[in-house]
């Protein structure tokens, strides 16, 4: 049919617009998706890049997507031991996108944010509180230490906040493995974290650096402030060696305190190891249940049955294959974990299923129901209650629901305490038959729809109270009917009873309800309803321990006790009342009311509310005890899951009130990478001299110093400072050992040095010289070379591309050359074009970072070792790279087999660009998955993609969804009712 000239016009607009849209797309600067992942807003930054929550467009994930240039030296360290690390309080790693000029890890999204801003909006962490998080903190570590992996750069803005307050250790680009004691001499770290060795800047062990480093984050959460941490880093540092914090002990308890000085011990070797911070009577019951969670994780994961072994697993893997999906690339992918997008897609797939299961399994009304069902029971309540239930509910009935083993939920009764109306008629639909025996339940039949209860009031007989009526709810009225009088229920009808407990004692009045109240019937179903009960309280109690058995199972990473430890992440209600249960147990005041705080979105808001309740709680108890008040009288009957099991903590610090005596001292430190060490340090003055004037002082009189130092901490760049890196104090080259041996005068142990301070000595102590020799030849010729402690002999290599021409590029230009440039500017021998290059970039990106933060930050002096290596060999660097990899190959024995690789494997890994070729089996196929072009859908040229990072931020929100984060969960939450594509398979 031909078209009039109109309508071929408007068949020409529509056409021309979707082409000018389609082109705009593909020239638009906004970066909207990285490969499956939609950006929706930009939630932090790091030294090297953006960090982004994005949503996972096949599982309606929340993730995030952290973005790091290639030129970051740590990028590879991060994610060659991130992705090793599968615990439940280590932010997972989803997937790596590699593409021309970044690295883009997505990573489990943390909600709750950095643990540094909840200690900054709390002032200072509950006693009880702070041993759970500081529990999951250090399981974490110990399951990192027992892969023989060591952190070096744990501090509060590293551990993350999940929605539910469990604590989340995150950012490894310090991370390295340690065989052995004592091998490692790279300075990093954060100042204010590090342990004394660090800062003398000896040889140390990478274990103990990390607990010296859970000490400083036990003794901030629990104070507030920071244990040493001047306005002066050369007086920081000097605190650091000489000093004792002091611990407030009828604040913090005496377990807290030992804890802390154990920690904090000067000497490495007085430190405890992680089992050993475990097992500390502070950390209970909270460490041993955590201590037996990791093992459990660790025995999995060695015997590599941490993957595809459970049910559930099992059956996603059918639904997906039955999809079409090709499932062994998959496994393969998910075990060699290769990061890629299959993988990532498993993981998170794997996660939305067991939420979605944990969901159905705790329905939020059943704990009310499991309480309030005691709870009309109790002895001390009329055994009228019981009359009225047996008279609602047939008990032949009731014991044909309870035989009923399959029933997820069958009868749920609530203490609404609300006074409601009397008199409503029973309608045909809500009658219940104590004669007729249906069916049995079948699983289906009894899920919960709260959208089709209704209630009907059944008035009281003889009532003085008519405003005390019993509630039944049926959820299910199609199968209910009245006949005759009598009432009937069927057994695959959810049905609730509600009764307020003032009016226990009130007498049935049946009114207008056909109820059967024969006389002869009432003692014996008084007597049936006795029994009745304990069957009730078994089957629930059955129930609850079935519950928490089948989540730990389906769970592998859940220890059967870990419901102690960590907060349930997939019901509201349930994690509600988990954080106000804890928190009224750490508060001291009683457990009541825990609906009240669940319209609260976050743990933090329920907390900070709960504190509230908590000050008011205590000045009500100041005026009068009211030792068997309502709320008291609930708290001893309401157990909210398992939470009986927490023994209440009796030295928490009133919390509101310490906000008003202790005036916080925390500051945030920025991780930067750093030849920092030497620009710092070589503002400061001669420790000698330090250290004689600091005798006169008590320990605490840090502040009147008479040091004379710079006002301001030098917020030196090594783009500004690049070439003062490699003629710094603890540099190795030779040119200006007069400076490192003045830094290195901290040799003398510090027990030495504090010993003489306790005694008051005031003779001046100088200190012996550390030997510009002796770490030359260390870092040159040991083993132990200081360039094995480093990952930059192997990240600053070239790539294998540019001396073999016979190897293809994936594109024209070398990606990595820049990376590579920029790598060399760290070499004294280093060109200068790529180091101006280079300063440019940094010196913009580290201003950014750090405008907002101040002092103390991490530190990676890692021109120690390369200028002392150079000084020793002259071959280029890229050479002797490979020479180094066998080095990496020192993983743990524990480690899965197929981590280890092989030389060659090892080197083509841990090449950054070889980030291309994750998978030597499949180069070509895999070279392809993590093709940028492939990655990224319909965007401008590659050069876009590098001035993606260098728009203003106000650019890149605009490209970005305004939600915040609270809409984030929210939206997240209904994300998650959306199904993924898969075949409802009937799984048997
Ligand atoms: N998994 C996550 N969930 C939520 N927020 C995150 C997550 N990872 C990072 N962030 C946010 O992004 C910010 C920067 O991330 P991160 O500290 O990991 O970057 P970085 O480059 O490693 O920083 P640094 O230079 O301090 O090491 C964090 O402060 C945090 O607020």
């Amino acid at each position: 049919m031909a078209l009039t000239k109109t309508e071929q016009n408007n068949l020409k607009a529509i056409i021309g617009s979707s082409y000018n849209k389609l082109y705009s797309q593909f020239m638009s600067d906004d970066l909207t998706e990285v490969g499956n992942y939609r950006i929706l807003r930009q939630i932090g930054e790091g030294s090297f890049g953006k960090v982004y929550l994005a949503h996972h467009l096949p599982t309606h994930r929340k993730v995030v997507l952290k973005s790091s240039a290639k030129s970051d030296p740590n990028v590879v360290r991060e994610v060659f031991y991130h992705r090793q690390f599968e615990f439940p309080y280590i932010t997972k790693l989803y997937e790596i996108i590699v593409t021309e000029t970044k690295v883009w890890m997505a990573l489990e999204y943390c909600p709750g944010k950095e643990l540094y801003e909840h200690l900054l909006r709390l002032h200072r962490i509950p006693v009880d509180e702070c041993s759970r998080l500081f529990a999951q903190i250090s399981g974490a570590m110990y399951y990192a230490h027992s892969l023989n992996c060591v952190h070096r750069d744990l501090k509060l803005e590293n551990i993350l906040l999940d929605k539910v307050g469990n604590a989340k250790l995150t950012d490894f680009g310090f991370t390295r493995e340690c065989a052995s004691k004592n091998i490692l001499e790279t300075i990093c770290g954060t100042t204010v974290y590090m342990a004394p060795e660090l800062i003398k800047r000896e040889r140390y062990d990478g274990f103990k650096i990390d607990v010296w480093s859970l000490g400083v984050i036990l003794y901030t959460l629990l104070n507030g402030f920071m244990p040493f941490d001047e306005e002066q880093q050369k007086n920081t540092e000097w605190k650091i060696v000489n000093e004792m914090p002091s611990f407030d002990s009828t604040l913090l308890g005496p377990d807290a305190v030992d804890l802390l000085s154990k920690l904090l011990a000067k000497d490495p070797i007085d430190r405890p190891s992680m089992k050993e911070v475990l097992e500390h009577p502070y950390l209970q019951p909270y460490g041993n249940v955590m201590l037996e969670q990791a093992d459990n994780i660790l025995y999995k994961q060695r015997n590599n049955l941490l993957k595809f072994h459970s049910k559930l697993e099992k059956k996603l893997l059918k639904r997906l294959r039955q999809t079409g999906v090709d499932t062994h690339s998959m496994k393969h992918s998910v075990q060699k974990k290769k990061c890629d997008s299959l993988s990532g897609t498993w993981l998170l797939l794997l996660e939305k299923e067991k939420q979605r299961r944990k969901k159905n399994m705790t329905a939020p009304k059943k704990t009310k129901s499991v309480l309030s069902l005691t709870k009309v029971f109790d002895s001390n309540t009329s055994h009228d209650i019981l009359q009225s239930k047996t008279s609602l509910l047939s008990v032949s009935n009731f014991e044909k629901i309870l035989d009923e083993k399959e029933t997820e939920e069958v009868v749920s009764v609530t203490v609404t305490g609300s006074a409601s109306a009397s008199g409503s008629s029973t309608t045909k639909e809500d009658t219940l038959d104590t004669e007729k025996v249906d069916e049995p339940i079948s699983k289906d039949e009894v899920s919960v729809t709260p959208s089709t209860v209704a209630t009907t009031r059944y008035s009281t007989a003889a009532s003085s109270d008519k405003s005390s009526p019993i509630r039944l709810h049926s959820h299910h009225q199609k199968s209910a009917s009245a006949s005759n009088g009598t009432t009937r229920v069927n057994t695959t009808s959810m049905t609730r009873i509600s009764t307020p407990l003032k009016n226990s004692t009130t007498p049935l009045k049946h009114g207008t309800t056909p109820l059967r109240s024969n006389s002869s019937l009432k003692n014996e179903h008084e007597s049936k309803a006795n029994i009745l009960f304990t069957k009730v309280q078994n089957f629930f109690k059955q129930k609850k321990i079935k519950k928490i058995t089948s989540l730990d199972n389906d769970n592998h990473h859940r220890h059967p006790s870990s419901h102690l430890l960590a907060y349930h992440q997939n019901d509201d209600e349930h994690k509600s009342n988990v954080i106000i249960s804890r928190a009224q147990s750490a508060n001291n005041i009683p457990k009541v009311r825990p609906s009240a705080y669940t319209k609260y979105a976050t743990s933090e808001i329920v907390l900070h509310k709960i504190n509230q309740d908590s000050s008011s709680y205590k000045k009500r108890l100041n005026r009068s005890d009211s030792s068997d008040s309502p709320s008291k009288s609930q708290h001893s009957s309401i157990e909210v899951n398992g939470k009986e099991n927490i023994p209440p903590n009796t030295t928490t610090p009133n919390h509101s009130e310490s906000k008003n005596t202790t005036k916080p001292k925390l500051k945030k430190f920025k991780s930067i990478a750093s030849s920092e060490i030497s620009i710092q340090t070589s503002t400061g003055g001669d420790y000698d001299s330090e250290s004689t004037t600091r005798k006169k002082y008590s320990s605490h009189d840090a502040i009147q110093s008479p040091v004379s130092l710079p006002a301001v901490r030098p917020l030196s760049s090594i783009s500004q400072h690049s070439n003062d890196t490699y003629l710094s104090d603890y540099s190795t080259d030779g040119y200006n050992s007069s400076k490192l041996s003045d830094s290195s005068k901290f040799a003398l142990g510090s027990k030495a040095m504090s010993t003489e301070l306790s005694q008051g000595s005031t003779g001046a102590k100088r200190f012996p010289r550390r030997e510009l020799s002796i770490i030359s030849n260390t870092s040159s010729t040991s083993e132990m070379s200081s360039r094995n402690d480093s990952f930059y002999d192997i990240a600053t290599a070239t790539t294998p591309f540019a001396g073999n021409s016979s190897l293809k590029r994936p594109f024209g230009k070398d990606p990595m050359s820049t990376r590579f440039d920029t790598q060399r500017s760290w070499l004294p021998t280093g060109g200068a074009t790529s180091r101006v290059r280079r300063n440019g970039s940094w010196r913009r990106r580290n201003q950014n970072r750090l405008l907002p933060h101040s002092n103390s930050r991490t530190q990676f002096a890692i021109q120690e070792e390369i200028s002392s290596s150079d000084d020793n060999d002259s071959k280029p660097k890229e050479d002797r790279m490979f020479s180094t990899t066998p080095v990496l190959s020192r993983l743990s024995p524990h480690v899965k087999p197929d981590i280890v690789l092989s030389d060659t494997e090892m080197t083509r890994k841990l090449s950054p660009s070889l980030l291309y070729h994750f998978d030597s089996d499949n180069e070509h196929e895999h070279t392809r998955r993590f093709t940028p072009l492939g990655t990224f859908h319909g965007f401008g040229e590659e050069s876009e993609w590098e001035n993606f990072d260098e728009r203003n931020e106000e650019d890149s929100k605009s490209a970005i969804s305004p939600a915040d984060d609270e809409a984030s969960i929210i939206n997240e939450e209904k994300d998650d009712n959306i199904h993924c594509a898969l075949p409802e398979e009937k799984i048997t």
